[in-house]
């Protein structure tokens, strides 16, 4: 503090000259940071006060309910004395309420309402994966509440004034300590890269003119040396200190901007139990915003779960940020891994590969997104298959015992990074950069997202997994898959063949996680309200209609068991996501003095709309795809014959079968498609059963 007051005092003219021009350049740079400067110091004086009074709340009595802004010590005590009288008051009031009430349930039968359990989303399958199923979880997991983790709560028995003050600092500090170990070195000295070596050398000396030996070894050293490169290139660095001192940081920064970060805890118990486990965990969350590593991470760290190392693409390998993520635990990959010379690019998966193997063989958890990149439609993507055949290929050539894969998803009231509405529009998509980042950074801090939710599914067993495959033979196009555990010969390690089975094997495993991802993604209330108003009201709806359609879509996703990331009254949910999503997607009108919302359904704003809709268009495709089948057969005889209506509609799921998944690979979708019929018969009353 004195050095900081020293260095002001000891401001010179020249100082203070320098500092003008520093400030004209930020101005000359960024003119958006100083044209809304006034109003962001404005918001940046509003989250101190709030954060003052947050502090003199922590060290007052632990019931004092004051909650508005204070400023001085003498407002402080008017205001304990005001507060005085208003609770008098309102214990009055309340007197007099329970009074009035207790006639009522004396002289009315009481109006009683059951409040409906909310279902526990993510348990794996049970046809592939019965014994994981029935491991980790319990009815208690299953029935704790919904937890917001901003709202870090210190143990009841380390509650004292420092703890208290230093809340933050003190939880990434207690936090449990993991060894992160580095296997780069171990890594260049695997014969199998160094095989691969060898023969992408071969390759390119078979290709060249020259059949002199010296030339072969310098193509050798050649393709050391890009190995070696390759591998410090992609290798992270993960530290236990940047994560905690990240974690810090994120407590500060994640409430300017989300209202809360909403996590099942029972769900976090059951990674805690498989965390112990001593199987690597595998992450596989469906990737929607930049965000959701970041908070996947920080929920793990935070529970004492190990952190994983996660497949990054590498234009995220960008000045300072790229360091970041490396030591919070990046790992680069290439988003295309591209031929060299025209041939399979050895190396590079060789290197990618043992890299990988040694790191689970270290005992690191992994994570990736199988889409490959996030969403940019709102629906999920189908997924690549690299990374995860390198996963599976380290269980089947025995280099780990097993692996618990764990599908994640993650959904956003409001989305986070832009609205993908260029790109969707036709334009590329803007590369990464320093300056980029930090504007969108910036952004984010000023903006209100509203609340994220994660949900992390069962964690289910690899090793279950592929046997159920190998011995029900329940893969999609009926084939039994005969995998057994050999010697890599395939995958994304140096191969030019990948066997049919294992390609099989991968796939299936890859589309169930989607599924069984997207089953469990809770839909939120922006969600909801643009799937009503996009494909019922698109000519906009008075707040009476919409309520009464919001009330039905609620109990028909309950009737499901989807879990809804929203509770209240639907008359405001509709309000607060109408909020929300803002007088660019939904125009509220006034036409005869009723309150009209109507969405812009006009480009390029409908494209921001459809993106929200679309978490529930992926619910709604089979039954939609039936109701499209119904209208294409002939109905002149009054009649449908059953089997015809499933045929149409099959023919149809074969024309969407890349843009959504139906069913998970061990269903049959015929199957699917007829209990689909079923239930539109008998809850929605589309046809009479007649039999013949
Ligand atoms: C305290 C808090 C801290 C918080 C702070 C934390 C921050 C901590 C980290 C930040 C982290 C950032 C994270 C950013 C998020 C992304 O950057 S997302 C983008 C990057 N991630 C991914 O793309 C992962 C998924 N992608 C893949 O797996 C892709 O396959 C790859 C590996 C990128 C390659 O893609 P591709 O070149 O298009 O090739 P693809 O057709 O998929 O096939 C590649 C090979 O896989 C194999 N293969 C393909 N199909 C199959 C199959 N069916 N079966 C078996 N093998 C197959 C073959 O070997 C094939 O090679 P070929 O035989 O064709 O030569």
């Amino acid at each position: 503090m004195v050095n900081l007051c020293g260095i002001f005092i000891s401001w010179t003219m020249e100082s203070v000259l320098e500092f003008t021009i520093f400030l004209g350049f930020l101005y000359w740079a960024f003119p958006g940071l100083f044209s809304e400067g006034f109003l962001r110091v404005n918001k940046m004086v509003d989250v101190v006060t709030a954060r003052v009074f947050d502090t003199y709340n922590r060290y007052s009595p632990l019931n004092n309910n004051q909650n508005e802004s204070l400023a001085s010590l003498s407002t402080l005590k008017r205001f304990s004395k005001d507060q005085r009288l208003k609770k008098i008051l309102s214990r009055e009031a309340d007197q007099k309420a329970r009074d009035a009430q207790l006639f009522d349930i004396k002289e009315n039968h009481p109006d009683v309402q059951l409040t409906r359990k909310r279902p526990f989303m993510g348990l794996s399958c049970q046809n592939c994966v019965l014994t994981s199923r029935e491991s980790l979880v319990s009815r208690t997991t299953e029935s704790l509440a919904l937890r917001n983790i901003l709202d870090y709560q210190l143990p009841q028995n380390k509650n004292g004034l420092l703890q208290r003050t230093l809340s933050h600092f003190y939880q990434v500090y207690e936090l449990k300590k993991y060894d992160f170990p580095q296997v780069a070195d171990l890594v260049l000295k695997d014969d199998r890269l160094k095989k691969a070596v060898e023969k992408m050398a071969l390759q390119q000396f078979k290709d060249s003119d020259s059949n002199e030996e010296k030339y072969y070894q310098e193509l050798v050293d050649r393709n050391g040396k890009r190995a070696r490169k390759l591998l410090y290139d992609m290798r992270s660095t993960l530290s236990d200190f940047l994560l905690r001192f990240t974690s810090w940081v994120l407590y500060k920064l994640l409430p300017c901007f989300l209202t809360s970060v909403v996590v099942h805890p029972g769900q976090v118990e059951m990674l805690k139990k498989a965390g112990n486990s001593n199987l690597p965990l595998i992450f596989l969350p469906l990737h929607r915003s930049h965000l959701d590593y970041i908070l996947i991470s920080f929920i793990l760290l935070n529970n004492d779960i190990r952190s994983p190392l996660v497949a990054a693409g590498d234009n995220l390998r960008i000045p300072f940020f790229g360091s970041l993520l490396r030591g919070l635990g990046a790992f680069f990959i290439k988003r295309r891994v591209d031929p060299v010379q025209g041939h399979k690019d050895l190396v590079y998966k060789a290197v990618l590969h043992t890299y990988m193997n040694y790191c689970l063989r270290a005992g690191h958890n992994m994570e990736f997104f199988l889409e490959g990149g996030r969403t940019r439609t709102g629906k999920p993507c189908m997924p690549k298959y690299g990374i995860l055949s390198v996963i599976v290929e380290t269980f089947l050539d025995g280099t780990i015992e097993d692996a618990l894969l764990v599908p994640v998803s993650v959904n956003y009231e409001k989305l986070v990074d832009g609205n993908f509405v260029r790109e969707q529009l036709g334009q590329p998509k803007e590369m990464e950069t320093f300056t980029g980042a930090m504007k969108g950074i910036w952004h984010v801090l000023n903006s209100n997202y509203g609340m994220m939710r994660i949900d992390f599914n069962q964690p289910f067993s690899l090793r279950e997994l592929v046997k159920t495959f190998n011995t029900s033979g329940k893969l999609p196009n009926g084939k039994k898959p005969t995998l057994t555990s050999k010697a890599s010969t395939n995958s994304l390690y140096g191969t030019d063949v990948v066997s049919e089975d294992h390609k099989q094997l991968v796939e299936s495993i890859s589309k169930h996680i989607i599924y069984d991802c997207a089953q469990s993604t809770s839909v939120m209330s922006t969600n909801a309200l643009a799937f009503l108003l996009l494909t019922k009201y698109r000519e906009g709806a008075s707040i009476k209609e919409l309520v009464k359609a919001m009330d039905d879509l609620r109990n028909d996703l309950n009737y499901v068991r989807r879990d809804i990331g929203f509770s209240g009254d639907s008359i405001d949910v509709i309000n607060y996501a109408v909020d929300m999503l803002g007088p660019a997607l939904v125009q509220r009108l006034k036409v005869n003095n009723e309150v009209l919302l109507k969405p812009i359904a006009t480009l390029p704003n409908v494209i921001e709309l459809t993106y929200y809709s679309n978490t529930l268009v992926t619910h709604f495709a089979l039954d939609s795809i039936v109701a499209v089948a119904i209208e294409a057969l002939d109905k002149t005889s009054g009649n449908v014959v059953h089997q015809d209506l499933v045929d149409n509609v099959l023919e149809l799921c074969d024309v969407f079968q890349y843009e959504f998944l139906f069913c998970k690979p061990c269903q049959s979708l015929e199957e699917v498609v007829m209990g689909c019929i079923d239930d539109l018969v008998y809850r929605k009353q589309i046809f009479l059963v007649v039999s013949y």
